[in-house]
Order: structure tokens, then C-alpha cells, then sequence
């Protein structure tokens, strides 16, 4: 097993107690827990981003080296200037060290195949709140890094849409990369996530297949919901005596 990230006693003040943590190539992990619990803060400190306690794998890394390792998306969707939507695509193509050229052609092939070409040659402030969003994604794959941050992938995406992206984050890690990504849906990340950590007041409170991580008695005390299974789907509900 490839180790892409490894944190260890990664701890940011009150807001993440000290967090142990190994993503290996191949998973797809969802890490979910309440608003408030520590998700954006456990990636940003493991991104360097933060000042933090404790090691991380990436944050150890020279600044310039990260790009080759790491895309990140951050939750913040604004973008203020004016860019049109393959040129930031592309920006992202550049931002790996790896990578020769300006990426143009590799921004319009990648437009393509995730379905934004009805609107890659607009600029990006003036797109809705969900194409901004698979922009951004996209300028993040086009990096290349085998290591995906993602915070919030599918926030303010349709059904069908946010199917799509938890599918290609899955095949991402089935292609043998590795993505750590914040999701609130737990149906959603219970059928494509290959683990899911549950983060509540900045602990790890389980980790592990979704099968074994979403007991009811978890579901309850960390999210105030029913969890039902059936099959290979999910569903979630109000806890009975809230009925
Ligand atoms: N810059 C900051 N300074 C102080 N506290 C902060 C700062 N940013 C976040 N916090 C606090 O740290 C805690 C964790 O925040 P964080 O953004 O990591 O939560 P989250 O799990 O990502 O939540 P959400 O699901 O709402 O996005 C929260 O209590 C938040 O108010």
C-alpha cells in the first residue's frame, strides 16, 4: 500500500485534537461529521495551510514540491476576476511542475469529458453557483497529482450532478490515486466512498468501510438522524422519537 498522506498527531488549537492518519492509493474517503466539527480545518492544516501541530506528510514538503503531489479544492467557490472557464482549467495544468506547455489543449479535453464544453468558453464569475463548482473541480484534476483534497465536491450540485462527481472521485481512486473529500450527503458518500471517517468536535469518532462506520448509534449521537440501509442504497430520516 502506497502511503499518499500521512498526518500524525496533526492538531490545530481546539479545533482538531491530535488527528493519526494514513491514505493509501486506491481509497476514496469521505470524511463527514456536523458543521463545526474540524473537516476544513483537518484538510487546510494538512495542506500546509494552516499552523498546526504535529506532521503532515504534504505540509512537510518544500512549498513548490506540493503541486505534484496534492490538488486541493477549497470550499470557497468565489472567483472575482475575469477568466474564462478553459483558461483556469488550464491554470491548474500549469500549477504542476510536472507539466510542459500552457495546457490549453489538455483544459478542453478535460472540459469535454466532464461535460462543461456547453459552457467553456465563459467567463467564470459570471457562471452559476454549481458550474463554478465543476469548474473548480476540474481545474483541480487537471493538475495531476495523485493526491485529491476536495472540500464540499458536491455541494451545490443537482442529484444528478453530484452523482456524477462521487462516481468520478470513485473511479479516480479506483484508477490508483487517492481523495480525501469533506461530503454532507451520507447516502452519497455510503455508496461511493471506499472508507468514511466520521469527525465530531475535532475527534475521529470512526473509521472504517461505510458498512461498519454508519451504525444507527452513531448516526444518532453524532448527526441526530436515522440511518436505514437497503441493499446497496441508504437513506437517512429523523430519529423516531422527533417524529
Ligand atoms: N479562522 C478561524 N478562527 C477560529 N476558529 C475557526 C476559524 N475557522 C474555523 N473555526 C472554527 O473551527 C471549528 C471547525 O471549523 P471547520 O471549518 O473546520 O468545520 P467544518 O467541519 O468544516 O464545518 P462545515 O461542515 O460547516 O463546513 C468551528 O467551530 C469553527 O467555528
Amino acid at each position: 500500500m502506497t502511503a499518499l498522506l500521512t498526518l500524525r498527531g496533526l492538531a490545530v488549537g481546539r479545533r482538531l485534537g491530535p488527528t493519526d492518519l494514513a491514505l493509501a492509493a486506491g481509497e476514496f474517503v469521505g470524511l463527514v461529521g456536523p458543521n463545526g466539527a474540524g473537516k476544513t480545518t483537518l484538510l487546510r492544516a494538512a495542506l500546509g495551510l494552516l499552523p498546526a501541530a504535529g506532521h503532515s506528510s504534504i505540509a512537510a514538503l518544500p512549498i513548490t514540491a506540493r503541486p505534484r503531489h496534492v490538488a486541493y479544492l477549497a470550499q470557497e467557490r468565489e472567483l472575482v476576476w475575469p477568466i474564462a472557464v478553459e483558461e483556469l482549467v488550464a491554470l491548474g495544468w500549469r500549477a504542476n511542475p510536472d507539466h510542459r506547455g500552457d495546457g490549453m489543449a489538455q483544459a478542453r479535453a478535460l472540459s469535454q469529458r466532464l461535460g462543461l464544453a456547453a459552457f467553456a468558453r465563459r467567463q467564470v464569475p459570471g457562471l452559476s453557483g454549481g458550474e463554478r463548482a465543476r469548474v473548480l473541480l476540474a481545474r483541480a484534476l487537471a493538475q495531476g497529482a495523485p493526491l485529491l483534497l476536495a472540500d464540499e465536491p458536491c455541494a451545490a450540485l443537482d442529484p444528478a450532478q453530484s452523482i456524477r462527481t462521487a462516481k468520478l472521485l470513485r473511479a479516480r481512486a479506483d484508477a490508483g490515486d487517492a481523495v480525501l473529500a469533506t461530503m454532507h450527503d451520507l447516502p452519497l458518500a455510503a455508496r461511493y466512498c471506499t472508507r468514511m471517517i466520521v469527525l465530531d468536535q475535532g475527534e475521529i469518532r470512526a473509521d472504517g468501510p461505510p458498512g461498519t462506520v454508519l451504525t444507527q448509534e452513531l448516526c444518532r449521537e453524532v448527526f441526530g438522524v436515522a440511518v436505514l440501509r437497503h441493499g446497496a442504497g441508504w437513506t437517512i430520516a429523523e430519529l423516531e422519537d422527533e417524529a
